[in-house]
């Protein structure tokens, strides 16, 4: 396993982060590391930890999680904060978007006022009309069509890529440092995927987010990890087999799992000689 990598200045340092729900261990002594303006991608089948791991990031997990090791975010171990300033990371330096829109959204709820609201939830001070505005930004950065017109209808009246620019919107409307993608294009079909997929490594670009991009398909996670310095980091069973710069591990897979989810991708296998073409 190629651990030997040393960003600068990493924004996220996860160190032998162990997680056990009762005797059984889900997560197993992994480290990991983000640096901003950089993305990480984690792989790995149903059950491997990618959730665990990332709900723990924002301490989410159930009271009956023993969680142990350290998760330190621009310097702070977020295990041993107070709860109430792990509440200001929360959804602010630090969003997440889901796999499914329809459900992260509210159905009664017209989408510009669950945006303010998610706003407002953190900054009770700001004017209806800066809300406003700064709502309108976030739909048009996320190149939303016509906003304006948008604002006053509700969730099903937008398509499932379109619900997911509104929840990307909805994280980024804090300017979070770090982005924890959880199967973000899972639901989607592959055009609009990979329009998803470039919109969030757009973002990641303009904001300098430091993204955790999970997902159990790697050739989306390769898709993601389009930059030298992205890694990709390979989770089985509740530890990690392999981690890598993204281009080693797509060109030299080391571990025997690696080598199975790289061939069961059939554009992986037709395309080994053209890397370029997965990796840019
Ligand atoms: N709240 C919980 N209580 C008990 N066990 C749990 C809980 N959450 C997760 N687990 C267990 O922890 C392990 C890791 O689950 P996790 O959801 O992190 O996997 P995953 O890789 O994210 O899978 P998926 O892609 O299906 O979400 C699994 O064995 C799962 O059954």
């Amino acid at each position: 396993m190629d651990t030997t990598h040393l960003h600068e200045n990493p924004l996220l340092e996860i160190s032998n982060l162990s997680i056990a729900f009762g005797a059984h261990p889900a997560v197993q002594d992994i480290s990991l590391r983000i640096a901003p303006g950089e993305t990480l991608g984690l792989v790995g089948e149903s059950g491997s930890g990618k959730s665990a791991t990332s709900l723990a990031l924002l301490r989410l997990l159930p009271p009956t999680a023993h969680v142990t090791g350290s998760i330190r975010f621009a310097g702070e171990d977020l295990l041993a904060l107070p709860e109430a300033q792990m509440r200001r990371h929360r959804g602010r330096s630090i969003a997440m978007i889901f796999q499914e829109p329809m459900t992260a959204l509210n159905p009664v709820m017209r989408i510009g006022n669950q945006i303010a609201e998610a706003l407002q939830v953190h900054h009770p001070e700001l004017s209806r009309k800066t809300i406003r505005t700064r709502v309108l930004d976030s739909l048009h950065e996320v190149a939303l069509p016509n906003p304006e017109q948008r604002l006053n209808d509700y969730p099903h009246q937008f398509s499932g890529g379109q619900r997911q620019r509104l929840l990307i919107a909805m994280a980024l409307i804090h300017r979070p440092r770090l982005l924890i993608a959880d199967e973000p294009t899972t639901a989607l079909d592959v055009t609009v995927q990979a329009q998803i997929l470039k919109l969030l490594k757009d973002l990641r670009n303009t904001h300098n987010l430091a993204m955790l991009f999970i997902s159990h398909d790697l050739a989306v996670v390769f898709q993601a990890c389009d930059q030298p310095a992205d890694h990709v980091a390979v989770m089985q069973h509740g530890r990690l087999v392999e981690h890598a710069p993204a281009r080693d591990l797509f060109l030299h897979p080391q571990h025997p799992y690696t080598r199975k989810l790289l061939a069961s991708v059939p554009t992986m296998q037709t395309n080994r000689d053209q890397p370029l073409a997965v990796l840019s």
